[in-house]
């Protein structure tokens, strides 16, 4: 304790950037991050002191916030290994759920990336096309058949819940050839599990738990390690969400472990397999890291993020109705085009309304909204635009020492003024089409310069699946179903649970909500 007080007296550079007062000296300004909804007080502070800022953690602690691009290119891409996801929420990663891609640092991280991103590339991604069109189809069609059944034409449907199964579905098929259909109690005990994982493991944090994420990174491993065993509902839910995938990922994957290549293989799983096995020994990964990272990849970081984007894309064109209805005359213009003939697909990167309405959705809504990093040795890090320090000096590069952390601000560099144009906090996807969004020559994020999949050698492994797979379902759902605002919609809160998640304002003990009015495209609601 004493060293830690030591530490935080230490005088920092930090101490000089321009940022906001403390909320009060226990939380600093994490509350606000944490607990105001997702992205507010990034704006605000980008709006008062620029792209970089000193914030406040628990007891005076400094962070660096940051969301200026040649920055955050220094930080995600140049320095590598230097700058590494923090030490506590690696350790309570790996400690809860096992080194998997997502939890490792260099060379093991660089290894197994070297395995598995080639499962995820272009090609890969576009032969899973029909995989998950089959399963987006499938969705309008239980949808039109329960309405026949019930004699209507539209319901208040609450979407998360509606496109869990398939887009768990379209996962499972892509990913791992395993239908979740025919395993129905399996299915429905992991799908309400991944619903409800970052509700339960990291939504709507007490005080007390903020303050503990704020101090964490200053506490001995025996103190984290014992932080992990603690019975809380939390903990215990994600102990238990552990386990599930673990049973699910065992059947999955020792299956193929023991198969034979017979060429014909199209999951990823079967991908990862195969190239596993021609690497040479130094790079080969070791069952258990392949068994981890396959499950970390899959089952964990796959599918909220792309239920979540999906959710939001709708509520925007619930939210738009004039852009709807661009959106479905694209859609059925290049069905006509299709004229139900597989031969005849339409290549899905041409429809370009419908990818503007993906990218300003990705955009306005950033899905996971912050990303942390510490660096592990003095860095000077390179700015796009000078700042001025609290005495007065200009700074055009940042020094910043080793031990500093680091909370990169996706949902801030996302709604940059200077990059994406004046009118930045308003949903326009014609900015994606009539030269509103410029090449300012920082290339930061993967696709379309976006930080929604992160960026640089820990960059999203799945964006050009999820990518191919929110086309695939925007356009099934586009052309079958209409979606308007219910009542409940117009009061949607962000909630910051790492991932952002639309809740009802006054009803978020009831966690993941976003009640839309879903009808029938040929009787819409009108
Ligand atoms: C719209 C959907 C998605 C969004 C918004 C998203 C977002 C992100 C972001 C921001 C990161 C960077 C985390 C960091 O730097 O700390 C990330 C990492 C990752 N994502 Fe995604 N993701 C999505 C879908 C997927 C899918 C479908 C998969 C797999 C099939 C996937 C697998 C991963 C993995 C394994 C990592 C860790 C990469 C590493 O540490 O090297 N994601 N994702």
């Amino acid at each position: 304790m004493h060293l830690y007080y030591w530490r935080l007296k230490r005088k920092s550079p930090l101490d000089d950037l321009p940022g906001p007062p403390a909320e009060s000296f226990l939380l600093g300004n994490l509350r606000q991050l944490m607990r105001e909804q997702a992205g507010s007080f990034d704006r605000k502070w980008q709006n008062a002191y620029g792209t970089v800022a000193r914030i406040k953690a628990p007891c005076g602690d400094n962070r660096l916030w940051v969301s200026d691009p040649k920055a955050l290119q220094y930080i995600l891409q140049t320095s590598r290994y230097n700058m590494v996801k923090p030490y506590a929420a690696r350790f309570l990663l790996n400690s809860a759920t096992g080194p998997g891609v997502n939890g490792a640092e260099g060379e093991d991280h660089y290894r197994q990336r070297r395995i598995l991103l080639p499962a995820f590339g272009p090609s890969e991604s576009r032969a899973q096309i029909p995989v998950f069109r089959q399963c987006a189809s499938d969705l309008v069609e239980e949808f039109r058949t329960k309405m026949e059944s019930q004699g209507s034409t539209s319901r208040d449907t609450n979407i998360p819940h509606f496109l869990t199964y398939a887009i768990l579905n379209a996962l499972g098929l892509a990913a791992f050839n395993y239908n979740f259909r025919g395993h129905g109690k399996d299915r429905e005990e992991f799908a309400a599990s991944l619903r409800d994982f970052m509700v339960k493991g990291f939504g709507l944090p007490s005080n007390g738990k903020v303050f503990f994420q704020g101090i964490m990174d200053h506490l001995p491993t025996w103190a984290l390690d014992l932080m992990v065993n603690l019975p809380t509902s939390g903990l215990t839910f994600l102990r238990r969400h552990v386990e599930l995938s673990n049973g699910i990922a065992q059947k999955l994957i020792q299956s193929r472990l023991t198969e034979e290549d017979d060429g014909d293989q199209k999951d990823a799983l079967s991908r990862i397999v195969i190239a596993n096995r021609s690497e040479s020994e130094k790079w080969r990964l070791s069952d258990t890291e392949l068994f981890l990272s396959l499950r970390n990849t899959i089952l964990g970081a796959g599918h909220e993020t792309t239920v979540t984007s999906m959710g939001w894309i709708l509520f925007q064109l619930a939210n738009h109705p004039d852009e709807q209805r661009q959106l479905r005359e694209e859609i059925l213009a290049a069905r006509a085009g299709e004229n139900g003939d597989d031969s005849r697909m339409v290549n899905l990167d041409t429809l370009s309304f419908m990818n503007a309405v993906i990218k300003e959705t990705l955009r306005f809504d950033t899905v996971v909204p912050h990303l942390f990093r510490e660096a592990i040795r003095d860095e000077v890090v390179p700015l796009s635009k000078p700042i001025r320090s609290k005495s007065g000096k200009v700074i055009e590069e940042l020094f910043i020492p080793k031990g500093t952390s680091i909370i990169v601000s996706n949902a801030a560099y996302n709604r940059n003024k200077d990059l994406w144009g004046e009118d930045a906090d308003v949903w326009r996807p014609s900015r994606w089409l009539d030269g509103t969004v410029k090449n300012t020559g920082f290339n930061v994020g993967v696709w379309g310069n976006l930080m929604s999949f992160g960026a640089g050698h820990r960059a999203c492994l799945g964006w050009r699946f999820a990518v191919t797979e929110m086309q695939c379902f925007l356009f099934e759902l586009v052309s079958g179903l209409q979606f308007d605002l219910t009542e409940k919609a117009t009061r949607i809160r962000r909630e910051n649970c790492l991932v952002m998640l639309p809740m009802v304002g006054g009803e978020e003990q009831k966690g993941n909500q976003l009640p839309l009015i879903v009808s029938l495209v040929d009787h819409p609601k009108l």
